[in-house]
């Protein structure tokens, strides 16, 4: 094939390889089968061998590096990445509601509901829309380096949708099904099983081999912007339309609400309804939608006033007693 015809087919492929990936693992609506993608990948595989100079820090073939890294950098957070006071009933609810209705203009205030996904806090930096370091929160102020380690995320774009420089903020986590079939693959190896999800994507995360966290199957929710001066936005629900419009992964079961009433059921409706869910959650974050309204509440040095996390009981653990013979 002459060098033009090879550059198209390449960065052809690119796009396209892109494109059904974030079909398949942000959308979870895959336009062509997985073999299709597999033989597009092989054949990308192939011609960047071939043409080195071709392959770019965005290609689909780059998501695994091969380097196992002796230790994770530290990453200082331009902004602190903040925790969230708990709510554990419904006084402790309306006391957040009485407090947040002390400040601002209250008339027309509104919250945004997000399910709070049970995994680990993550911070991504775009530069000029191009991933370019991703970290753990660690304390809120440094985390560790695992840009690595999240490039085998396959719900991470490699590349934003539009050319941002941005620095966004979400959950990693293990899906349910994959986390069974990790410990059964751990119990045959007789290898300690992880207690829960979160530990297994919490210790999937802090491999230093990025090829064994791309074997995890983790995934991640979008839910913040480090940022969000820059981008013009004037709310949290207008924050998560830009992260999706971007191409980032956004979790759909987001609720904008106007008094604390509706907050309760909207509660109660998952608290029934997250057993259905293919990922844990262990709670509601329950947010002030206005940026203005959250500015004028500011927030303590862990977590802000404008925010809370209504946490599920822990669920009573039965342990089923095998064939007690009571005596
Ligand atoms: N786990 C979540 O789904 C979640 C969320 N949907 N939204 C927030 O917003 C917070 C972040 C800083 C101020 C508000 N935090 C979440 O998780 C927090 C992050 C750090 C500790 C908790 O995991």
């Amino acid at each position: 094939m002459p060098r033009s015809t090879v550059e198209k087919r390449v960065s052809d492929l690119q796009d396209l390889l892109s494109q059904y990936n974030y079909e398949y693992h942000v959308l979870d609506k895959p336009s062509v089968p997985d073999v299709e993608y597999d033989k597009l990948l092989h054949e990308l595989k192939e011609l960047e061998e071939k043409h080195p100079d071709l392959m770019t820090p965005d290609s689909p073939t780059q998501r695994v590096g091969g380097a196992v890294l002796e230790q994770f950098t530290k990453v200082d957070h331009r902004s602190p990445m903040l925790s969230l006071g708990n709510a554990f009933n419904e006084d402790d609810l309306r006391d957040f509601d009485r407090r947040v209705r002390k400040i601002g203009d209250n008339d027309n205030l509104s919250y945004i509901c997000e399910l709070k996904i049970d995994g680990l806090a993550i911070s991504l930096r775009y530069k000029d829309g191009l991933f370019v370091q991703g970290a753990t929160r660690g304390d809120g102020s440094v985390g560790e380096d695992i840009t690595a380690n999240l490039k085998t995320i396959r719900s991470i774009p490699l590349r934003l949708r539009k050319p941002f420089s941005i620095e966004v903020r979400g959950e990693a986590f293990m899906p349910k099904n994959s986390f069974v079939a990790l410990n059964k693959e751990k119990e045959k190896r007789e290898e300690e099983p992880f207690a829960n999800p979160r530990n297994a994507a919490a210790g999937s995360l802090r491999q230093l081999d990025p090829r064994i966290a791309a074997s995890r199957n983790l995934d991640l929710f979008l839910y913040g912007i480090g940022d969000p001066g820059e981008t013009g936005i004037t709310s949290q629900s207008q924050g998560l339309d830009l992260l999706s419009g971007l191409g980032l992964k956004t979790n759909k079961e987001r609720k904008k609400l106007n008094t604390i009433e509706e907050v309760i059921d909207y509660i109660n409706e998952w608290t029934d309804k997250r057993a259905d869910l293919p990922y844990d959650i262990d709670g509601i974050v329950i947010k002030v939608d206005s940026l203005s309204h959250q500015e004028e509440l500011g927030a303590t040095a862990k977590s802000p006033r404008w925010a809370i996390a209504y946490k599920f009981p822990a669920e009573e653990v039965v342990t089923v007693l095998h064939d007690i013979e009571l005596s």
